[in-house]
């Protein structure tokens, strides 16, 4: 009994507490103090700052990209005109300083080059996913820095991919969904349709609606306008219905009326970019500049970042929790690392001395065995040397005994020679 009562007094407030509760007093606002000019701190250090915004847009040349960029930003960006004849898809990243009254907004806008100009697209979205993970990487780098500076740090994080899609009509090409499927956890991915006036109104509602069910199908997760402030709850979730937005962009101004507008000359009329009943880019960008940027950013460090950081930190070996579902703190990890670190160390040390010592025995036992056989061919040739010594001095003894006889036999037939010489004179001296 004595137990649950202890039990239940860390979950249920006793008297005590509910009276200390009680005693927090609430001011009554008789006056001003001061702190309901909070935000507008926050405001104007924000505006003192200044924003920044990542843009990518992924999408095949010639899609519209840098003329939607252009017609958000109300602005010429001054881009060339893009090769079709790349070898491989490349990323393009200009950033802009720019200012609407007071407010100065560093954009970054990272445009793909070269997307589905080739023969092979397999590999089309590696240089995107390479981007996204590098400029988590850098982030990461600098959180892990002992002297961070994030005061003038450029966060190059990519808050928005505008993913734009062909006008075909029909869906989704096997290049949007591969990489679709291989960006939609690193990036909050918005779907356009470009260059909207390409088709007619009934179309493009089946062709939205082909789209958003091959999404599904496809478990591709896009950015979803967020519900749960209720100040944008009811367009946010009016925009999401929208979803892909059929965008078409223009700079250039055309007269409607007695009023100059943006929008494209048909022979039929005039196709009007500021006008909601003709495309979605005024949904576009007032979710994109006026509604979500906040959100955008902070979806980009909450579940993106946080993801790539998590998943860093797991390869490293780094976990919340030991294996008993207990807290583990950094310290335990660091040094539990440390030690199997340096038993690794050992066992390998260990490892490469009986390597070294199993070598250096074999190469003992092979340069014995080459010195045997060396001995043996020298012991060898010494006999064949001495056989040969004995051969010759044989030979020599014969040499030297036929010189002798040789000799003889000259002495012999010298004597004779002069012997007989001897005689022919005497009978020579005779007969005279
Ligand atoms: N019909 C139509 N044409 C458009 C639209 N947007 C852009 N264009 C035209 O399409 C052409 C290519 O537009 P860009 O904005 O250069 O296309 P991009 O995707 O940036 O092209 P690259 O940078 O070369 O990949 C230009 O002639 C634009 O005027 C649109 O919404 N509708």
């Amino acid at each position: 009994m004595a137990e649950k009562a202890m039990c239940m007094s860390t979950q249920i407030p006793d008297d005590e507490d509910i009276q200390r509760e009680n005693n927090v007093r609430g001011l009554t606002m008789l006056g001003h103090f001061g702190f309901e000019c909070l935000p507008h701190q926050l405001v104007n250090r924000a505006i003192q700052k200044g924003f920044s915004f990542n843009i990518l847009c992924v999408g095949e040349t010639g899609l519209g990209k840098s003329t939607l960029i252009d017609s958000l930003f109300n602005t010429n960006l001054k881009e060339k005109k893009s090769s079709h004849f790349n070898s491989n898809v490349e990323l393009k990243i200009r950033t802009y300083e720019l200012q609407e009254s007071n407010v100065q907004l560093k954009l970054t806008v990272v445009k793909t080059v070269g997307y589905g100009d080739q023969m092979n697209k397999e590999g089309s979205y590696q240089p995107i996913v390479g981007y996204l993970d590098a400029q988590f990487e850098s982030y990461f780098q600098e959180e892990l820095k002992i002297q961070r500076s994030f005061v003038d740090y450029h966060d190059s994080r990519v808050h928005v991919c505008l993913y734009f899609i062909s006008p075909t009509g029909h869906s989704l090409k096997s290049l949007d969904l591969l990489t679709l499927k291989s960006i939609d956890n690193k990036v909050n991915i918005i779907p356009l349709i470009a260059k909207a006036d390409a088709i007619s109104k009934n179309d493009l509602q089946k062709f939205k609606y082909k789209i958003m069910s091959e999404l599904v199908n496809n478990d591709i997760q896009i950015y979803q306008f967020p519900t749960n402030d209720e100040s944008t709850a009811q367009m946010n979730s009016s925009m999401n219905k929208h979803l892909p937005f059929a965008v078409v962009g223009c700079i250039d101004e055309v007269k409607v009326g007695k009023r100059m507008v943006r929008g494209r000359q048909y022979p039929w009329g005039v196709l009007q970019v500021d006008n909601e009943n003709h495309c979605d880019f005024v949904k576009l960008r007032d979710m994109l500049l006026c509604t979500n940027t906040e959100d955008l950013k902070e979806q980009t460090h909450t579940q993106h970042y946080e993801r790539y950081r998590c998943f860093k930190l797991q390869k490293i070996g780094f976990t919340d929790v030991g294996p008993d579902n207990q807290p583990v703190s950094f310290q335990e990890i660091y040094e539990a690392k440390r030690q199997e670190f340096y038993d690794q160390c050992q066992r390998e040390e260990e490892e490469l001395k009986k390597k070294f010592m199993q070598r250096v025995k074999e190469r003992e036992i092979a340069f014995k065995e080459a010195e045997k056989e060396l001995q043996d061919k020298f012991e060898h040739l010494k006999r064949i040397q001495h056989e040969e010594t004995i051969k010759l001095e044989e030979e020599k003894r014969q040499l030297e005994e036929e010189m002798m006889n040789f000799y003889k036999m000259k002495a012999g037939s010298e004597t004779l020679q002069t012997q007989g010489y001897t005689n022919i004179k005497k009978d020579k001296d005779r007969k005279k």
